[in-house]
């Protein structure tokens, strides 16, 4: 494996990370009421829980082994695979394409991403062409990889379907597994011995459903509601993280919570590595309109009691295809003209990042 999982040091004894609820993938398919709660209860409050028995973990580590091979060819053959300004991110992203901040300050991670449509669809192309190395990999590794990720992410859109009130496969009607979305793999690797402060990731709220995602180091952090103060997320063996994005806090009209979060170096000795990432993000298909739900009488409810303002931002009535490109092109360093540039690829973040 090129990945140094077995040496990695410790998580340091000094650094605290914040407590998320470790929810078992089992009990939810098993229908487990209390554990249909506290799924519940993650997604509703932080927005980010722990998964564990999701029995995809080796499939996470075996996306790195393909983000390694993909980035060790030679900068100019991997950019012709470059995911490009336009509000695409299927493809190569190089450092620094993206910025991490208003200043427009580059980001210093590698990434590649695969369409969830090409992985499904392979060897037919649908969305864009890959380096040949992703081609061969393909078969053994990101279409499974895939798969298994999108049955996870069904589970848990099925369950919180039903929590929210809504009629039996609403939610799943708008994430339909055939339909072309900005659904999509990311491998990203951040250099070891990154400046103590510099950001690898902006912060930001994910675009989409709902998030699944494996990590070798700490880096990652969250900044909880009603605080201030940023926390790391500390990985676990064998269980991923998972959180709620902006399209699902959407539809459930703000009772799903799509929290901040962002990427800084590693803590302590765990700064001496590179620090891989493996996600997948579930997204509407391309077409869906990004509206509340209100033929459910619990996010009706809950949206009536909103202020105008957070039912706009909750409500702006366009397609998820128009929300995820807007936001993907505002990210792109090419792009950045000022301040009003990051304002316009903010998601429901409402300022707070
Ligand atoms: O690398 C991580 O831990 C988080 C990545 C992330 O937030 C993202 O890709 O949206
Ligand atoms: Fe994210």
């Amino acid at each position: 494996m090129p990945v140094p999982v077995k040496e990695l040091p410790e998580w340091p004894s000094n650094v605290e990370a914040h407590p998320l609820l470790v929810i078992d993938y089992q009990l939810l398919k098993a229908g487990d009421e209390t554990e249909l709660n506290r799924l519940w209860e993650a997604g509703t409050n932080l927005g980010f829980w722990y998964l564990k028995n999701h029995g995809a973990e080796q499939d996470f580590i075996a996306m790195w082994g393909m983000g390694e091979e993909v980035f060790k060819l030679p900068l100019e053959e991997k950019m012709n695979y470059e995911q490009g300004d336009e509000g695409l991110s299927f493809g190569y992203k190089a450092v620094g394409h993206y910025i991490v901040d208003a200043a427009g300050n580059p980001d210093p991670v590698e990434g590649v991403n695969v369409a969830k449509d090409d992985a499904l669809s392979y060897p037919k192309i649908s969305r864009r062409e890959y380096p040949t190395v992703v081609n061969d990999l393909m078969g053994p590794v990101v279409t499974p990889f895939v798969e298994k990720c999108v049955d996870i992410s069904n589970t848990m859109i099925g369950i919180f379907n039903d929590k929210l009130g809504l009629p039996e496969g609403a939610l799943a009607k708008l994430h339909g597994r055939n339909d072309f979305s900005a659904s999509e793999t990311r491998t990203i690797k951040a250099p070891a011995n990154l400046t103590p402060g510099k950001l690898a990731i902006g912060g930001h709220t994910d675009f989409g459903t709902l998030s699944l995602l494996v990590n070798n180091l700490g880096g990652l952090q969250v900044l909880p509601p009603g605080t201030t103060e940023w926390s790391y997320v500390r990985p676990l063996p064998g269980h991923m993280i998972c959180n709620v994005g902006d399209t699902l806090t959407m539809f459930s009209g703000g009772l799903l919570n799509s929290n901040i979060h962002r990427v800084v170096p590693p803590p302590g000795s765990q700064s001496k590595y590179d620090r891989w990432s493996q996600v997948y993000f579930t997204r509407p298909a391309d077409n869906a309109p990004l509206l509340p739900l209100l033929e459910s009488p619990i996010i009706a409810e809950a949206f009536n009691k909103l202020s105008p303002e957070r039912q706009k931002s909750l409500g702006p009535g366009v397609t998820s295809w128009d929300w995820f490109t807007r936001r993907q092109k505002n990210y792109r360093t090419k792009n950045h003209k000022g301040a009003d540039t990051w304002a316009a690829n903010r998601g429901t973040e409402h300022g707070r990042a």
